[in-house]
């Protein structure tokens, strides 16, 4: 069994309303799993090797629920459009390329060093519709030992004709990433991914949601992110009362464990389903920004007892930083307020980062805090470079880290217990 301490500055927030902070502790684990925080080391774990991580913050690691790793090379292009221009003049053509499978493997390796880089120890991603490529994506990321859900993307309508797959194909290349990845590696997982209502036909997401139930798969997709993409549903699917009824028609809202991205217009109705389900929201910030998408009323999310978590949403989203992410979502929150006359009241910082840690990593099971049981993600903050730190909290030289540090003080990362190495 492996066991070991890491010693330092801790710092997680098992729930979202405070920070829990331990000066010079040590966090032991076995078999990559927390056991506990001690100021002292007891007897049973004297002979456990201790990583002495003075003075450094140790920090679950990030946790991005949404993006789009194809999407990789157009990093800050194409932003001056709304999403339904942007997707048919920028997305699907830089998608379409992904049948060259060289082209794909010098982007997703980029794409996997820089998550590493960031201190994203888990993410949720979506590939591209192509089975070679979305393998290669996965067999990466498992070479990483980062933790990842990756999903092929299913669309055969309203695309460009390079994306438009044939029902059935997209079915059985489906089925053969699920049977082949399933129990292939603990930490990357395949998940259902139709990339939205508009760009998949009922057959398909009928056969999706099939295979979802028959393999007890997760979904994931986007939800009422732009008003044009609302009203464009409404007239696909006049038969259903709203875009989230469409997806729990065809099994893919909470039948399995489920995330939506964005989430900004939707009615009550849908979020009282997403609530009944348990469906996941992923809050992307950035994105909502740069395609005039909106903000999403993260607040009401939260009082209503619906899990949400942070996305990137590379490259809808500018930035694969979740301490970025985390700023967006705290000032966009604050324009919420002032839009609500100061009724959905904004996040605090200890929200933002339960958000980015243990709120979107409860969607791999016991992710993103470090409470007892809890798998060791972590990250290792040297923040000695920030400026002045005499009597300031633990919470306080986390915060400033959020804000103004960036991958440079992140000097370790781990996944489940082990300390993971620059990938290649
Ligand atoms: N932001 C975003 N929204 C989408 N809706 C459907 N596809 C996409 C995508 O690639 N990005
Ligand atoms: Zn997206």
């Amino acid at each position: 069994m492996s066991s070991i301490a890491l010693k330092g500055d801790i710092v997680f927030t098992p729930n979202k309303d405070a920070f829990k902070t331990y000066k010079d502790h040590y966090l032991v684990v076995e078999d990559g799993k927390v056991v506990g925080i001690f100021k002292e080391l007891k007897e049973e774990y004297k002979n456990y090797p201790v990583k002495e991580y003075t003075d450094k913050l140790i920090i679950p690691g990030f946790v991005d629920i949404h993006l789009h790793a194809p999407q990789y090379p157009n990093l800050g292009l194409g932003l001056d459009k709304e999403l339904i221009p942007w997707l048919n003049t920028y997305t699907f053509p830089e998608e379409a390329k992904y049948n060259d499978l060289e082209y794909a493997e010098k982007v997703y390796r980029r794409l996997i060093y820089d998550l590493w880089r960031k201190g994203t120890t888990s993410s949720i991603v979506y590939s591209s519709i192509h089975k070679e490529g979305t393998k290669l994506l996965m067999d990466l990321f498992i070479d990483s030992n980062l933790r990842a859900y990756v999903g092929k993307v299913n669309m055969d309508r309203n695309t460009i004709p390079e994306l438009s797959e044939d029902t059935e194909k997209s079915l059985e290349d489906t089925e053969e990433i699920i049977k082949e990845y399933n129990d292939k590696s603990s930490l990357v997982k395949p998940i259902i991914t139709p990339r939205f209502v508009p760009s998949c036909t009922e057959k398909l997401m009928k056969g999706l949601g099939d295979l979802a139930i028959r393999y007890d798969i997760p979904v994931q997709s986007h939800l009422s992110e732009n008003t044009d993409e609302v009203e464009w549903v409404k007239s696909l699917h006049p038969e259903f009362k709203d875009y989230a009824s469409v997806y729990n028609a065809y099994n893919l809202f909470g039948q399995t464990k489920t995330i939506m991205a964005h989430c900004i217009y939707n009615t009550e109705n849908e979020l009282d389903l997403m609530e009944k389900n348990q469906v996941y929201a992923a809050h992307c910030p950035h994105s909502n920004y740069n395609l005039s998408s909106g903000i999403m009323p993260v607040r009401k999310f939260l009082d209503k007892g619906i899990p949400v978590g942070l996305g990137s949403d590379v490259s809808g989203g500018h930035s694969l930083s979740m301490p970025s992410v985390m700023v967006a979502a705290i000032q966009a929150s604050k324009m919420k307020w002032l839009e609500t006359n100061k009724e959905l009241k904004p996040l605090t910082s200890s929200e933002a980062f339960f958000l980015a840690t243990k709120g979107g990593g409860s969607f791999f099971g016991k992710v993103g805090s470090f409470e007892e049981g809890y798998a060791l993600d972590a990250l290792v903050i040297d923040d000695s470079d920030l400026g002045h730190m005499d009597g300031l909290s633990l919470e306080d030289r986390l915060q400033r880290f959020i804000y103004i540090g960036d991958d440079r003080n992140i000097v370790e990362r781990y996944v489940d217990g082990k300390r993971v190495e620059k990938p290649m």
